[in-house]
C-alpha cells in the first residue's frame, strides 16, 4: 500500500468466510473492509490429520465460527466502520451478544486511548432463532493448559499436576521463552501457530487506528478449537482475581487493559462454550479465586522455573522479542512482579532472577507509584490491584531485609503514614474468594495446596 489508509471512507467490516482443513489442521479466517482485499488470518493446530465424527465436526465448525468472530477484533479496530456484515448463515442472538460484549469491553483501552466511544456503536446483525443446546461429545479427561511464559500459568501447571489432572502445555506463537518454560514442565507440548493477515501491518503503517485488543479472548477461542480437535474436555487459563479490576481514570471511569482475563469474560465465554459448542467442554481459569499476591506466594514455593520464566511483555512481540534480557527491569510488569514476589522469596533469590534490586533504584519511583495509585493511575498492564501493591510495600517496609532499600524507605516515610494500617495487611489479600468456574473436586484440592 502506497497511499494512506482512508478509514473514514470505509463503510463496513465483513466476516467473509471461515475454512478448516482437517488434513493439515489449518484454520483460515477471512475478513475484508468493503470490497477491499481479503485479510486472512491463519491458525494451525498440531496433531493433524484429524478424524472427526459428524457431531465433533459440527462442534468444530461452531468453535471455528466463534474464533472467526473473536479474532476479527484485530482487523475491525483498524477502521471501526459504521457497519458489521456477517456473510453466510446469520448469527443467533446469543452469539451476536457475546461478540458485542467482547468487542465493546475488550476494546475499552483502545477506545479510551483513541478518544472513541464504542458503546452502542458495535452491532452484530442477528436473527431471532435459537439453536439447539450443545450435545455431550464424550471428550477425554485431559486439560489443555495455556502457558504464557510467566509465573501464573506455571502455578497452574503445578497445581493441576498435584491434583493428578492429565494435561498438555499449550502455547500460541513462536516465542522461544514460552517454549523453554513449557519444556521445563516436562508435559506433552502443543505449539499452535497463528499468523495475522500481513495487510494489517501495512494498514498500521499507513494510518490505521491501532491499540490494545483482547488477546486472551482470541487465545481462548483458539484453545477451544484445539480441545475439540484433540478430543479433550478442558481448557485451562491462569487469570487471577485481580485481572477483573481496571485502571480508574479521572473523568472516564474504569478502563481495564486485561478485560478478557477478567471474570465477566470468563463467565460469558465459558457459558457459551458449554451451552452452544460442546456440553462437556469446560473452560475455566484455575487462578480466578486468587489475588496476584496469593499467586506470587504459590510461585515462590518452587524454584523450578526461576531460570526460565518471564512476565516482562517485551519478550512477547509477534514480530520478534525485543528484550535486552528476560526482565527489562523498567516496565510495569517487571516492577509489579518484583514487588509481588519480594514478600515471599529470599532476597538473594529474587535478585538473582532479576539480576538487580529494583526497589533500591530511586529513579524507578514513578513506576512503583503508579502501581499503588499514588499521583498516577494503575498502568495499562497486567498488574495487581493497587491495594495489593500497597500491602506488599508495607510488608517490605517492616522487613529488616528490605526496609533500607531506597523505594521501600521512601514508602515508609512518605506514603505509609497516609494509609490506615488495616489497608496494609497482606494476609486478608491471600484469602481465596468463591467466585470461579473450577470443577468442584479440583477446587477442593487447589484450595488445600494454596493454603499456607
Ligand atoms: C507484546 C505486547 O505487549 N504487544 C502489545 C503492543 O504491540 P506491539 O506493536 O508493540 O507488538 P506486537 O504484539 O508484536 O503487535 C504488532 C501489531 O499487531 C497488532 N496485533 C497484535 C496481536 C493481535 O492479536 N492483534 C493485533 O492486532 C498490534 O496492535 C500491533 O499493532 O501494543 C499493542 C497496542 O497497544 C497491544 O495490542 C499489543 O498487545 C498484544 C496483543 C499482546 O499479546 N499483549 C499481551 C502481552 C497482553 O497485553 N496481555 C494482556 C492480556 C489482556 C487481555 O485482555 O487479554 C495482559 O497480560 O494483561
Ligand atoms: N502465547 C500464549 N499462548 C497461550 N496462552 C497464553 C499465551 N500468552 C498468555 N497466555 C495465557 O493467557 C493468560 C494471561 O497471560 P499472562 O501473561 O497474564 O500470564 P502468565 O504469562 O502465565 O503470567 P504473568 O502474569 O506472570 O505474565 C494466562 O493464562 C496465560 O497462560
Amino acid at each position: 500500500m502506497n497511499t494512506v489508509f482512508d478509514r473514514g471512507a470505509i463503510r463496513a467490516f465483513r466476516f467473509v468466510r471461515r475454512e478448516f482443513h482437517a488434513k493439515t489442521g489449518e484454520a483460515r479466517l477471512v475478513y475484508a473492509f468493503d470490497d477491499g482485499p481479503e485479510l486472512i488470518e491463519v491458525v494451525r493446530i498440531p496433531g493433524a490429520p484429524f478424524e472427526l465424527d459428524p457431531d465433533r465436526a459440527a462442534a468444530v465448525d461452531r468453535a471455528l465460527r466463534l474464533l472467526h468472530l473473536v479474532a476479527g477484533v484485530s482487523y475491525y479496530k483498524a477502521a471501526v466502520p459504521p457497519a458489521i456484515v456477517v456473510e453466510g448463515e446469520p448469527l443467533d442472538a446469543a452469539t451476536a451478544a457475546l461478540a458485542t460484549l467482547v468487542y465493546e469491553n475488550g476494546l475499552g483501552e483502545f477506545a479510551y486511548r483513541n478518544g472513541l466511544e464504542l458503546r452502542g456503536r458495535i452491532v452484530f446483525p442477528h436473527v431471532g432463532t435459537e439453536p439447539a443446546p450443545a450435545p455431550v461429545l464424550g471428550l477425554a479427561p485431559h486439560a489443555l493448559t495455556a502457558v504464557g511464559g510467566g509465573k501464573d500459568s506455571l502455578v497452574s501447571v503445578e497445581a493441576l499436576r498435584a491434583a493428578g489432572v492429565a494435561q498438555s502445555a499449550v502455547w500460541i506463537g513462536g516465542s522461544q521463552l514460552i517454549h523453554a518454560c513449557a519444556a521445563r514442565t516436562g508435559l506433552p507440548l502443543v505449539n499452535i501457530t497463528r499468523s495475522l493477515a500481513p495487510e494489517l501491518f501495512d494498514y498500521n503503517r499507513h494510518g490505521a487506528l491501532n491499540g490494545h485488543i483482547p488477546v486472551t479472548a482470541v487465545n481462548s477461542a483458539i484453545l477451544v478449537l484445539a480441545a475439540l480437535l484433540r478430543g479433550v474436555d478442558q481448557v485451562v487459563f491462569s487469570n487471577e482475581r485481580s485481572a477483573s479490576y481496571g485502571s480508574l481514570i479521572e473523568g472516564t471511569g474504569e478502563v481495564n487493559h486485561q478485560w478478557s482475563k477478567g471474570w465477566a469474560f470468563e463467565q460469558a465465554f465459558g457459558a457459551y462454550v458449554a451451552g452452544r459448542i460442546a456440553a462437556d467442554l469446560k473452560y475455566y481459569s484455575l487462578l480466578r479465586p486468587f489475588s496476584e499476591l496469593a499467586v506470587a506466594r504459590q510461585f515462590a514455593r518452587t524454584d523450578r522455573y526461576d531460570a526460565h520464566f518471564s512476565s516482562c511483555n517485551r519478550n512477547f512481540h509477534i514480530l520478534g522479542a525485543r528484550p535486552t534480557s528476560r526482565w527489562c527491569g523498567q516496565c510495569p510488569k517487571c516492577h509489579f512482579v518484583f514487588l509481588a514476589l519480594a514478600p515471599f522469596m529470599p532476597k538473594p533469590r529474587l535478585m538473582s532472577i532479576f539480576g538487580r534490586n529494583l526497589l533500591d533504584e530511586p529513579n524507578q519511583a514513578a513506576g512503583f507509584d503508579a502501581l499503588i495509585e499514588y499521583r498516577d493511575h494503575k498502568p495499562f498492564e497486567c498488574v495487581g490491584e493497587a491495594r495489593e501493591s500497597r500491602a506488599a510495600f508495607a510488608a517490605l517496609s517492616w522487613s529488616p531485609a528490605w526496609r533500607e532499600d531506597a523505594l521501600v524507605e521512601r514508602f515508609a516515610r512518605e506514603i505509609r503514614p497516609q494509609l490506615g494500617r488495616e489497608e496494609l495487611a497482606v494476609e486478608p489479600l491471600l484469602e481465596p474468594v468463591d467466585e470461579h468456574r473450577i470443577p468442584p473436586a479440583l477446587w477442593e484440592s487447589l484450595r488445600a495446596s494454596f493454603a499456607a
